[in-house]
């Protein structure tokens, strides 16, 4: 049988994501979408401004948007709560619903980087899930939440991850161009972004770099030991629809050359003997001189893998790279989504 889910801020520009690839999901069933009492009681197809390149599927077109209250009767049966919700929002919403017992897979950076929350990607960290054990003991609530990353550390850890368990990590400089869809439909006005480029993207960069050391730390006795080497993110957003870009530039502790590189991130794979329906090879290599684009490249694997081209020396660092992730899909829902798959595949 199919688990019931809902979706938090199901109306907005990354709630729309879920909607579409919950659709019709073999393990989720898709029963409560939830967002702000402006929207509440209304159908679907009216309570939102649909944009997604595909229609509202037809099951969910006609369902009536509930407010965001655990109690609400659409919520009994639901177990699993995916949060696409502003963080100040997520701030106060997230744990009315984890005391509830809901397990509440979130977007938002509210509780990412709270010490007992984990903050996951499940090819790189699977293990911190475990921290749930001690959330729901320190805070005395039967459900939890997990969280995911933001977006463009997401697109860089995944590629970080088997350089540092071959090479190890030293020093890492990532300077990224992301699309306008990461700001929200409303976010960026055409008159700032087109015919332009921003080199500001608030706490972005701060985010890129405390999120990546968590990630790639250490599950020792219930806490996180942050990975120790050394990352710098310049963030810019770019007039691109979907897709962030980012050019990444590593030096290893025990030195590697780009052949090395390409071999590791090809050969990184380690999920894909679980069968999880939104799972795609994490690292797909383009040999193109002139890939990855967003354009092009950023619905490969359904939208989930990261694109990685013109692995190249480096004549400071070791190597650079180009690498391209879906913001939206691999850097927002999907990795949501992911991690929901994850652990019902391991824990329930
Ligand atoms: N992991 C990542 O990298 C990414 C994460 N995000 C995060 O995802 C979250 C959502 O972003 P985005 O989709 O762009 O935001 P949007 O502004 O597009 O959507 C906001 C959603 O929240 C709902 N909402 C607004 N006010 C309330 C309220 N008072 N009570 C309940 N619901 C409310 C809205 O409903 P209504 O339509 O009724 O107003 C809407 O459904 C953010 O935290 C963002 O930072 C975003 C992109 C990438
Ligand atoms: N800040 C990201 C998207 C985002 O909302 O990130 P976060 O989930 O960390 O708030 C972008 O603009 O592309």
């Amino acid at each position: 049988m199919k688990i019931k889910v809902g979706v938090l801020g199901a109306t907005g520009s990354v709630g729309q994501r879920f909607v579409q690839l919950l659709a019709d999901h073999p393990m989720f069933e898709l029963t409560a979408l939830a967002a702000s009492e402006r929207s509440a009681g209304k159908k679907y197809k009216d309570a939102c401004y649909w944009f997604q390149d595909r229609d509202i599927p037809e099951n969910i077109k006609d369902m009536v948007v509930i407010p965001t209250d655990p109690k609400h009767e659409a919520f009994e049966d639901v177990d699993i709560v995916f949060s696409a919700l502003p963080s100040d929002l997520a701030k106060k919403f997230e744990p009315e619903f984890a005391k509830e017992g809901k397990l509440v897979f979130s977007n938002a950076s509210a509780y990412r980087m709270e010490e007992d929350v984990p903050l996951v990607i499940p090819e790189v960290n699977a293990d911190h899930l475990e921290l749930i054990e001690i959330q729901r003991e320190k805070r005395g609530w039967d459900g939890a939440i997990i969280t995911n990353p933001n977006c463009s550390t997401i697109c860089a850890v995944i590629t970080l991850k088997p350089i540092m368990d071959k090479f190890g990590l030293d020093s890492v400089i990532i300077t990224t161009l992301q699309a306008v869809s990461g700001a929200g439909y409303n976010g960026v006005p055409s008159m700032a972004i087109l015919d332009n480029l921003i080199p500001y993207i608030k706490n972005e960069e701060e985010k890129m770099q405390t999120e990546s050391l968590k990630l790639l730390g250490t599950l020792k006795d219930g806490k996180v030991e942050f990975a120790n080497f050394k990352l710098s993110a310049s963030c810019n957003r770019v007039a691109v629809i979907d897709g962030h870009t980012e050019s990444i530039f590593v030096k290893t502790k025990e030195g590697a050359e780009p052949e090395e590189i390409k071999e590791v991130m090809d050969k990184f794979d380690p999920l894909k003997d679980l069968n999880l329906p939104t799972y795609a090879k994490p690292i797909v290599i383009r040999e193109e001189i002139d890939r990855p684009q967003p354009r092009l490249d950023r619905n490969e694997g359904n939208g989930m893998s990261i694109v990685v081209g013109r692995i190249r020396k480096d004549p400071i660092f070791d190597v650079k790279y180009t690498a391209l992730e879906h913001n939206t899909i691999r850097g927002a829902a999907g990795a949501s989504i992911l991690n929901a798959e994850y652990f019902v595949k391991k824990y329930l």
